[in-house]
């Protein structure tokens, strides 16, 4: 039995991930410990005993989304309501791995839905997020899965998507930019086709609170 990851989560979309897959950390495990021998170490000294298992386990961690149902979180509490304005999810934690160098992209995400007949259990916005984020992934198509996924399961009148984040890529190697921010939008219905309505959730994600 393996060891639990995230714990009490046993319902549909999450039920997949709260074990570690031993035989996958143990393969992962062994090329990593090759890996370290290859960079120059010694993967027999004592700091190093564990370090393949380690990142073994951290990887399966940062790309536990593979084995969610990110449809199913969003079905799992959805409520008949009769609630028509916008619902606007700000400044939700990213964290998430490029597919190029598989090193962490990370910042926030915004999100905002139009009901249309029906909302969602706050929780499960940003819990679609990390379902998504924790792959390997670029960030354009981090925004269309979100949106597509909202979309498609809830059926509002419309869904926007802003993600502004920070790619270590472009920080601690490359180009060596340790600033630069990159925002991707994405919108559907009443986002798309009625300007202030857009305008409407821009000033929302960016007002404060105090
Ligand atoms: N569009 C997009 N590009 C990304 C993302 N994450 C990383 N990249 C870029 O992916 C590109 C890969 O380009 P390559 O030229 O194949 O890789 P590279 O030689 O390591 O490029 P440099 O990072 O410029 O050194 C780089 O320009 C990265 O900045 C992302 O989320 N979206
Ligand atoms: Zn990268």
């Amino acid at each position: 039995m393996g060891k639990d990851i995230l714990k009490g989560e046993s319902r549909d979309g999450y039920v997949k991930i709260d074990r570690y897959n031993e035989s996958k950390i143990e393969a992962v495990a062994t090329h990593y410990k090759d890996i370290l021998s290859q960079l120059g170490e010694d993967p027999e000294r004592e700091g190093l005993l564990k370090t393949p298992e380690r990142v073994a386990k951290a990887l399966q961690y940062l790309t536990h989304g593979y084995d969610l149902k990110p449809d199913e979180i969003l079905k799992s509490a959805m409520f008949e309501e009769d609630y028509s304005q916008m619902v606007v999810v700000k400044d939700i934690e990213v964290y998430s791995m490029c597919e190029h160098h598989m090193l962490p992209f990370f910042g926030k995400a915004h999100i905002a839905y139009i009901p249309n007949g029906h909302i969602v259990g706050l929780s499960k916005i940003p819990r679609v997020v990390d379902a998504f984020a924790r792959r390997l992934q670029v960030q354009e198509r981090l925004t269309n899965e979100i949106r597509d996924c909202i979309q498609n399961t809830l059926q509002p009148k419309g869904v926007a998507v802003v993600i502004e984040c920070r790619h270590l890529c472009m920080a601690m190697r490359g180009v060596q930019k340790q600033n630069s921010v990159t925002t991707t939008s994405a919108f559907t219905g009443s986002f798309l086709s009625n300007d202030k309505t857009r305008a409407e959730f821009l000033r929302l994600i960016t007002a404060s609170l105090d």
